[in-house]
């Protein structure tokens, strides 16, 4: 075959992404099965999220199969390795189906929660896998007492701010298989962790594992060794980008809704911006934007999007306007 001349022809070529618009992703929805009932749609609003349902269908119903196809095609490949080993090993080669982990990546704010709670419920639709269980990674962060400690109280979501080792371990638990794997718990309420309160999930045919730093590269060991990460425990993974500029307005759309409702709760840690002028609890927000959150988001968030299977880049209105999608 003729090389081509075209230069945007030639930068598709080597990418390793396969890039969509909004039009060719949603246009996927028509061979996408099981459409949305109006039960179904009733119950995503419970979810509590603002979510435009047109987005529902367009995007992640769309996205829901083609993790659907995955998950399959992993089945499938379990089949193949099980056959090629037989009872090689006195019989630990017929290895039985282990969770589907799905990582969710992205700035703080930029809807990583809404994105993993929207999945969790799409793809628990799906006869093949029925259990999806959400696991955020808030709940690895050190407790304030020894981010203090640490002199890291105003660097929570940087990766330093996180037991990564303990991290790392609970996904490769659940990744083995493991009956029962459990993980210490975050309040937000709070802002820290919930001293003697741990969650545990149970085998789930998915794991979702929604977080900033979902795709950070392993930390090297003592020895100076390269040791597995987080992400090697993937199947698959998503990064959800937008612009900083409208990050931020969200961060703050977000604090001034909070402010209204969860911060007026007498144990809030943040009840204190309910009882100054809104100007200026917004400029502290903006603070902690400016000196915590985009500094996150442009030292260590952004920098891991490129090895996400799949980006998906919202505009100011949070609708997804494009997607890439890694080749395989
Ligand atoms: N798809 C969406 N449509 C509309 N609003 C959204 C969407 N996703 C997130 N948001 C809003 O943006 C803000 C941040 O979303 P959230 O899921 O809490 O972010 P994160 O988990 O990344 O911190 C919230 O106020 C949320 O309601
Ligand atoms: C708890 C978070 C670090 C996010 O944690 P994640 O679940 O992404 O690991 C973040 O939401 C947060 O509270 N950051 C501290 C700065 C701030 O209050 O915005």
């Amino acid at each position: 075959m003729p090389l081509t001349t075209d230069p945007q022809q030639r930068r598709r070529d080597s990418s390793p992404y396969v890039d969509l618009t909004r039009a060719q992703w949603s246009a996927l929805r028509e061979k996408t099965p099981l459409p949305l009932t109006a039960d179904e749609v009733e119950r995503l609003r419970g979810l509590g999220d603002v979510i435009d349902l047109d987005e529902v269908r367009d995007v992640y119903l769309p996205l829901s199969r083609l993790l659907n196809l995955y998950v399959g095609a992993t089945s499938n490949l379990r089949g193949a390795l099980n056959t090629f080993l037989g009872d090689a090993g006195g019989g630990q080669g017929a290895q039985p189906g282990t969770p589907f982990v799905i990582g969710v990546a992205g700035s703080v704010a930029v809807g990583k929660s809404t994105t993993a709670r929207l999945l969790q419920a799409l793809l628990a639709r799906w006869p093949e896998h029925p259990r999806v269980e959400l696991v955020t990674t808030d709940g690895f962060l050190f407790p304030n007492a020894e981010l203090h400690r640490r002199g890291l109280m105003s660097r929570k979501g940087f990766p330093e701010s996180y037991d990564r080792r303990a991290l790392t371990r609970f996904v490769a638990d659940v990744k083995s298989g493991r009956a029962e794997v459990t993980a210490p718990v975050y309040s937000h309420l709070i802002y820290d962790i919930v001293p003697g309160e741990r969650l545990t999930v149970h085998r789930p045919d998915i794991l979702i594992v929604e977080g900033l730093n979902v795709l950070q590269p392993a930390l090297p060991g003592k020895d100076g060794r390269t040791r597995l990460g987080l992400a090697d425990f993937f199947d698959f993974s998503v990064y959800v980008d937008a612009r900083a500029e409208d990050i931020e307005q969200w961060y703050l759309g977000r604090f001034r809704k909070l402010r209204e409702t969860a911060f007026q709760n007498p144990f809030s840690y943040f009840r204190k911006y309910t009882q100054v002028p809104e100007e200026e609890a917004l400029d502290y927000c903006r603070m902690m934007w400016r000196t915590i959150n985009k500094p996150n988001l442009l030292q260590n968030v952004a920098p891991t999007r490129g090895r996400a299977n799949l980006v998906l880049r919202k505009g100011p209105d949070h609708k997804v306007q494009r997607l890439s999608l890694r080749k395989l």
